[in-house]
């Protein structure tokens, strides 16, 4: 963009970005100096096990919602409609599944890793395909929502490109590094708190500029933005009903039930119900960021649909189009432009910190430890801070990297989740409800699942057809005052007209499908593999490691009936291999945390067996 056209900050804008930076690291520092200062692993990677719901729900949505989603989504609105919003309706199923299948399975293993489940129900072999597969996704998502603010910035401000990449990595890394998982979860907190009012403030100033929300609704509606219904069941189409409202339930399953990052969320609640609760008290929240990121590419076509402002934007992706339309609607006014850099930057910080807390646990857990079981506590938790830093400064590096990729962010992110997430979803779904999977099957699975990912993944890039494109929205801009009409043909380059044959179609299923369609093939080729080596018997998986989804599914049968026909796995021990005597651990306010985890048998679902015995690793005293 020619620096003629760029937007400003004033010192007060700074000064906010600078609180807000500020903040952040005084809570890590915070951690780092109160409590348990730190020195052991539970606290620093399980933030002693200790969480309430309403810290752990806010953290679960700002985990993933970084930048990609505040200015992608507006993005998506404005150049394609409101189809996406039908996003929210997988986030029923997409909640509730996590909330009462892989929280009561996870939880109750008292797993520090959610890969130490794989290794509990098939072997070693598969835990560490699914901690390397995990960290892979990280850390290339991680460059993702480092580059999105700090290059979009700077495409449209000016701002220093790697002074923001710098501003995020190291700020980050520093109380990811210095308050560990505690820290994280309350920066979440209140990143979460910035990123509501960053948005509400732009939608407040953009409807006020456009005239009040009639006018939004009439320009909005006369560009015919609202999309109905789309019930195509043709899935190359990008966006429909079923692409979102489906397809999104397995990728909100591929992060809210088994990514690691949430899964420790999970298991650092102080009880199993709280939890579930905090799984619950996502939704609310979720639904009102996804209406907020929505109403803003509603209201940004409202207030610029009718002037062409091709020439200032330039080649920039439509990205940079949120940020010039919010810098411009919220100039002249001190102290707002800052609070969206904010809220940006909020977004990125607390899903990177999330990120680097999550890879240094599973780096820690399932690859350092279990090769060396006598490492001193102090030792360990040292390791785990070098770790958080490490990945902070790799994630920097991806940053680069990702600057190559050429799709929007919001599709990359979707992209990666679906190509990597969703393989990782079909081994989690392949052990729990498939108990004759064997660990040949897994690993034959996953193997097959993210080759065909990335098959399909990189063959929608090469041919740049992911998804059909619906013809966008004609910005029709008769409805300026004066009466002048301009229509911006916004017909991407790259739309494809003709339905697509063959390896084409192939390549141009929706990206919204790839979670489900990666999960459904590491499963048929898992139980496949399964068979022809030999099914494992039902007495020989560990206890706790399988949810009979028939006992749920006929849970209106009379118990000795369903007891009989589902054969519910007995109550039992986690094997022994597994199992270290409990750990020498402090009480906690008074309440051991061993024996203080939920609610008692009964309160819970019956069919699902109580292992609640500690699946510990060697945690030698120190
Ligand atoms: O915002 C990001 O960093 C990633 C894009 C959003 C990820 C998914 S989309 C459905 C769910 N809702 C969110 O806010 N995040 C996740
Ligand atoms: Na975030």
């Amino acid at each position: 963009m020619d620096p003629s056209h760029q937007k400003h900050f004033t010192i007060v804008d700074y000064v906010i970005f600078a609180i807000l930076l500020v903040a952040s690291m005084g809570i890590g520092l915070y951690y780092a100096l109160s409590g348990g200062r730190q020195r052991t692993t539970q606290e620093f990677l399980m933030a002693d096990r200790n969480m309430r719901c309403l810290p752990v729900s806010l953290s679960l949505i700002a985990s993933f919602q970084s930048a990609v989603a505040i200015i992608g989504v507006p993005a998506e609105i404005y150049t394609h409609g409101t189809q996406y919003w039908f996003i929210g309706c997988a986030y029923f199923l997409g909640l509730l599944i996590p909330a009462h299948v892989f929280i009561p399975v996870l939880y109750r293993l008292r797993l520090s890793s959610a890969y130490q489940y794989l290794e509990l129900r098939f072997s070693k072999a598969v835990r560490i395909c699914g901690t390397l597969t995990f960290i892979f996704q990280m850390v290339i998502y991680m460059g993702v929502c480092v580059y999105t603010p700090a290059f979009a910035l700077n495409a449209v401000t000016g701002f220093e490109l790697w002074g923001a990449v710098l501003a995020i990595g190291l700020v980050c890394a520093l109380y990811t590094t210095m308050g560990g998982l505690k820290a994280v979860i309350w920066t979440d907190v209140f990143q979460t708190i910035v990123m509501f009012a960053g948005q509400l403030a732009v939608i407040v100033v953009g409807v006020h500029q456009t005239g009040g929300v009639s006018e939004v609704w009439r320009k909005v509606w006369a560009g015919n933005l609202i999309s109905g219904l789309d019930l195509n069941p043709d899935p190359t189409v990008r966006h429909t009903f079923w692409t979102l409202g489906v397809g999104g339930v397995f990728l909100m399953l591929s992060l809210y039930g088994v990514n690691q990052a949430q899964v420790q969320r999970y298991l650092s609640s102080r009880t199993e119900k709280e939890a579930v609760r905090s799984c619950y008290m996502v939704f609310p929240s979720l639904q009102l960021t996804l209406a907020l990121s929505c109403v803003m590419g509603l209201v940004m076509f409202a207030r610029y649909c009718g002037e062409d402002h091709s020439e200032k934007l330039g080649g920039s992706s439509g990205d940079a189009m949120v940020i010039y339309f919010v810098m411009d609607m919220l100039q002249g006014l001190p102290g707002l432009p800052g609070l969206f850099m904010a809220c940006l930057f909020s977004a990125a910080l607390s899903t990177i910190s999330s990120a680097l807390n999550s890879l240094a646990t599973v780096t820690m857990e399932d690859l350092i430890k279990p090769h060396f079981p006598a490492m001193s506590e102090a030792r360990a938790t040292l390791l785990s801070k070098v770790l958080a830093l490490s990945y902070g400064l790799l994630c920097l590096v991806m940053a680069y990297v990702t600057h190559q990729m050429g799709d929007s962010v919001l599709q990359v992110a979707l992209k990666i989740f679906g190509m990597v997430g969703g393989p990782i979803l079909g081994l989690f779904c392949l052990g729990m409800f498939f108990p004759w999977a064997n660990s040949t099957g897994a690993v034959a699975g996953l193997g097959v699942g993210l080759s065909m990912a990335f098959w399909i993944g990189i063959g929608s890039i090469a041919t740049r057809s992911s998804g059909t494109r619906p013809l966008p929205p004609r910005c029709r801009a008769a409805l300026l005052s004066d009466n002048m009409t301009t229509v911006i043909e916004s017909l991407p380059s790259n739309v494809t007209l003709s339905l697509p044959s063959g390896l084409t179609r192939f390549y141009s299923l929706s990206y919204m499908w790839y979670s489900a369609f990666n999960c459904f093939t590491v499963i048929l080729i898992g139980l496949t593999i399964s068979f022809l080596t030999g099914p494992m018997k039902e007495e020989n998986v560990t206890p706790g490691t399988v949810y009979p989804l028939l006992g749920t599914l006929l849970c209106f049968l009379p118990e000795r009936l369903k007891k009989k026909l589902c054969c519910v796995t007995p109550l039992g021990q986690t094997p022994s291999s597994l199992q270290m005597p409990p750990p020498q651990h402090k009480e906690i306010n008074g309440v051991d945390p061993q024996h203080e985890s939920g609610p008692s048998w009964e309160e819970t679902d019956s069919f699902l067996p109580d292992t609640r015995t500690p699946f510990v690793e060697q945690e030698t005293t120190v």
